[in-house]
């Protein structure tokens, strides 16, 4: 009797492989109050996808970014959204993430080792889930193909909502920054915490009744492999640069419009003089605002805490609720009460 085991340096390659994936699939969670227990990731066909998409037709086109295209889908009778990757997988992933050694150990199954390192961190990213980040719903992955699938947020992002200038009043932008701000907060108290490091206007979007969660948590792992560069690099390090973008997600949000790129917080502030605000819910959303664009980067507060100063905001916003005031340019005419 013959058996065929193959070429053992392969074989070896492929278990090793499979370990590392294993032991990512088996690593902690967090387990904060709103994680949601991991639907089961679903791997689809690129035939299933090319159904949904209609063959990825511009029709079903809304956006794109670093990653890729972003197309509409439906599956079965859901909408999702599918987002293919603009180039295939190349073998320089591999070689960022292992040793030069390992990756001439591995030699002519760098194709395979490279789908496995991908689905690794798909299968990773689709464990962090809570119900203020988008979900991962599924993938697919061949050596020419590589898309991920995701919920539908109807209302699109943050800011296409702000372009589109559609009223908002000051309490569902503080509702608003509130999900945010615990979409962030879940991924900083993971184990190990995770950084967005690419928090924007953009990665923050809207369902039907405006809730808000945080898009491509845990997605830096594929992103980086491709030499991407940070949305805030003034953000400083790893640990502060989600605060500082969010202090920028912030101001934009209440002001609706895209504030420059500060040098110092005194720049933050000579922004922010001309617009004071009387109401009093305005201030502590300044304050935190400018705290979390503080420099020294050490100076800025954790997520916890600008959860709970939102959190209050919030519930002066619900006390208060009947008192209402109007948002828009005309805000900023307001004078220092
Ligand atoms: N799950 C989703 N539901 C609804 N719209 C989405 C979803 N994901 C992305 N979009 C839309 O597609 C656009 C592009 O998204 P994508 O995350 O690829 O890039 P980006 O955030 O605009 O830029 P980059 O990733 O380069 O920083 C978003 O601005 C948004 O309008």
């Amino acid at each position: 009797m013959v058996i065929y085991i193959g070429t053992p340096i392969a074989t070896i390659a492929i278990l090793i492989a499979l370990f590392w994936i294993s032991r990512i699939l088996c690593g902690k969670n967090s387990n904060t109050s709103s994680t949601v227990t991991p639907p089961r990731l679903i791997e689809f066909s690129m035939e299933e996808l090319r159904q949904a998409t209609n063959n990825f037709d511009m029709a079903n086109t809304i956006g794109h970014g670093c990653y890729g295209v972003v197309y509409t889908g439906l599956i079965g009778d859901k909408i999702v959204v599918i987002k293919r990757e603009w180039c295939g997988l190349q073998p320089r992933f591999l070689a960022e993430v292992y040793t030069e050694n390992f990756v001439d150990f591995i030699g002519n199954n760098l194709c395979i080792c490279d789908i496995l390192w991908y689905v690794s961190q798909v299968s990773y990213m689709s464990k962090i889930q809570h119900r203020n980040l988008v979900n991962l719903l599924g993938y697919c992955c061949d050596d020419e193909n590589q898309l991920l699938v995701f919920e539908y947020m109807v209302n699109g992002s943050v800011r296409d909502y702000l372009d589109a200038s559609r009223d908002l009043t000051f309490k569902k932008r503080i509702s608003i920054a509130l999900d945010a701000a615990k979409g962030l907060l879940h991924l900083h108290n993971l184990d190990p915490p995770v950084q967005h490091k690419r928090f924007t206007t953009s990665k923050v979007l809207l369902d039907a009744d405006l809730n808000a969660k945080v898009s491509d948590p845990g997605m830096l792992g594929l992103l980086e492999a491709r030499d991407l560069r940070l949305v805030n690099p003034r953000g400083g390090l790893a640990e502060t640069i989600d605060v500082f973008s969010f202090g920028l997600f912030l101001l934009e949000l209440i002001t609706g419009e895209k504030p420059d790129v500060f040098e110092s917080n005194e720049e933050i502030v000579q922004w922010i003089l001309p617009r004071m605000f009387t109401r009093s819910s305005f201030k502590p959303y300044m304050k935190i605002t400018l705290e979390c664009l503080n420099y020294p980067a050490i100076d800025r507060p954790k997520m916890d805490v600008v959860v709970t100063e939102l959190e209050t905001i919030y519930q002066n916003e619900v006390i208060s609720e009947d008192r209402g005031v109007a948002l828009g340019s005309e805000l900023f005419n307001i004078t220092i009460e």
